[in-house]
């Protein structure tokens, strides 16, 4: 809704035409209207006199043309397309709109409110002005005091309540709001292109982005217009303070750390500051800073895991009963073969005396550089020290195995479908298993994930992972050709009379179809 003109307001709007029209002018400027302020006895000429702005000054600085007098009668309307304002004197006018709009639906725009938008307005005369002292914080306060509020509320197309604060309080906060939105999606596409062109992760490209989008959302429910008038970086002083700490980065991933905190501590103050605008915004804010840290803590994840996890491309599950000729030299045999990680998975033992295989595999590995991981239970990888803990979908959830193993040790996750894997990234696994792939000599599907599945998960997810069920000598090829870097075999390096030979042969097919 347009905000009507007070009749004074109007009139200084006409005296602006016909002064411009007299002066041969070929659009009226801000000095026409800040002439025509200081003709027309109004709030706005009396606040001008407070700041000792005078016609007779004005009139020097702006020597062009003459002023006229006063005009008997009013222009049919000086806002219409065919009058030729300049834009800063289009603009004036609109921030003078918005400003009334600030104040109540029917609040009319009047002389002060012209003044203000000739202020926030980037002119000649706004420079002029600032030099008198005419200062936007001072003018609000005397616009505040002059006009007081409309109870009635703004009308706004979103759903947001905007509450009303002073014009200057809401000046400040908006000036910050300004500041810090511009703060966090700035970050954010820092943060986006590492995800994207660093870590080539299309799933957390994909968060990120319908994170900003959200993000632009929640910033929408305030007028961009109304942000952009707020702005103020000449007089910021902040642009001109940076710490060494700012002007030094070593690594993309120093840039990264910076600029995941830079968007949270923008949100937050978007948050602390949109309380004073509008209860809900603060609260949208507080909602993105949250989903942030989620995607934060992934990202980071990733990274931490892909280190964690680098070179370790051959996983071996074992089973006693599996190894022909014991699980002892089957293990050592497969980790001079190159297996780097070994899972110990027994369904059917008696706990005390998993425990006490679960120590000698502990022993193997070490002496081996390898790493241990005890199947389906937690509380077993604790008493063992074993390095991680691999769950599947139906037994302890992630978050139940996290509380028991800590945040030190790996927590793996089955995944079946392209969903289940993309939720692990985002509940914190530390790598996922993917599969079936084919069927299993080890353990009976009814449906299997398929080639399909592995390049699904080769397309968007850089969380280690790994290729399983069924991987042999003779189909591994089919498997690193659908995208997979890792493998965990059981039987394939297990049930073999030579583990190492095994093992091996399952690492040069890794490296050659890379
Ligand atoms: C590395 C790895 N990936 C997948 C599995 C399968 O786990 P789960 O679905 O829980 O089945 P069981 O192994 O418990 O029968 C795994 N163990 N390791
Ligand atoms: C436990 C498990 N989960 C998915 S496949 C699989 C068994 C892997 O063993 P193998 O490599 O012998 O098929
Ligand atoms: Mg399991």
């Amino acid at each position: 809704m347009q905000q009507p003109l007070t009749p004074a307001a109007q009139r200084v709007l006409d005296r602006a035409t016909e002064i411009a029209t007299t002066g041969q002018s070929s659009a009226v400027a801000p000095r026409h209207l800040l002439r025509s302020l200081l003709l027309e006895e109004s709030r706005a000429s009396e606040i001008l006199g407070g700041f000792d702005v005078e016609i007779s000054t004005v009139e020097t600085v702006f020597p062009d043309e003459k002023s006229v007098p006063p005009v008997e009668t009013t222009v049919e309307s000086a806002l219409t397309e065919t009058v030729p304002f300049d834009e800063p004197s289009a603009w004036a006018i609109q921030e003078a709109r918005h400003l009334a709009g600030i104040q109540g639906r029917h609040s009319e725009v009047g002389t002060e409110h012209l003044l203000w938008g000739l202020l926030v307005v980037d002119s000649d005369v706004s420079a002029w002005l600032r030099e008198q002292g005419v200062q936007r914080e001072e003018l609000t306060q005397l616009v505040d005091e002059k006009t007081g509020f409309s109870a009635a509320p703004l009308e706004t197309d979103v759903r947001i309540e905007f509450s009303q604060p002073n014009v200057s309080q809401r000046h400040n906060a908006m000036r910050i709001i300004d500041a810090a939105a511009n703060r966090a999606r700035e970050g954010v596409r820092v943060v986006e292109d590492y995800v994207r062109f660093i870590s080539d992760d299309a799933h957390l490209s994909a968060l990120l982005k319908s994170w900003r989008h959200d993000f632009a959302a929640a910033i929408s429910a305030i007028a961009p217009h109304d942000l952009a008038a707020a702005r103020d970086t000449l007089s910021d002083v902040g642009t001109t303070i940076s710490t060494t700490a700012e002007a030094q980065r070593d690594s993309a991933a120093e840039v990264l750390q910076a600029n995941l905190k830079r968007v949270q501590e923008a949100v937050r103050t978007l948050e602390e500051y949109g309380k004073i605008l509008a209860a809900d915004l603060g609260g949208q804010f507080e909602q993105l800073r949250y989903r942030f840290y989620t995607l934060e803590k992934s990202i980071l994840s990733t990274l931490h895991n892909q280190a964690r996890l680098a070179g370790r491309n051959l996983y071996l599950l074992v089973s006693e009963a599996l190894c022909h000729h014991g699980s002892g030299p089957a293990i050592r045999e497969a980790l001079a073969g190159g297996v780097s990680i070994v899972q110990l998975r027994e369904k059917e033992m008696p706990d005390r005396q998993l425990v006490e295989f679960g120590r000698r595999v502990r022993q193997w590995t070490r002496e081996a550089g390898a790493l241990y991981i005890m199947n389906d239970r937690p509380d077993l990888a604790v008493l063992t020290d074993a390095d991680g803990v691999h769950v599947g979908q139906e037994e302890l959830s992630l978050k139940d195995a996290r509380r028991i193993v800590g945040t030190e040790k790996l927590v793996g996750v089955s995944t079946h479908t392209i969903e289940q894997a993309r939720q692990a990234v985002v509940e914190g696994a530390d790598y996922i298993g993917v599969g079936p792939v084919f069927s299993s000599t080890t353990k009976q599907f009814t449906d299997l994930a398929g080639l399909e599945f592995v390049r699904q998960v080769a397309a968007e997810i850089t969380l280690p992972w790994y290729a399983i069920g069924g991987i042999t000598a003779d189909n591994i090829a089919q498997v690193a050709e659908a995208g997979a870097t890792r493998v965990a075999v059981s039987s394939a390096v297990c049930s073999k009379e030579n583990s190492q030979t095994a093992a091996s042969q399952l690492m040069t097919a890794l490296s050659n179809n890379r």
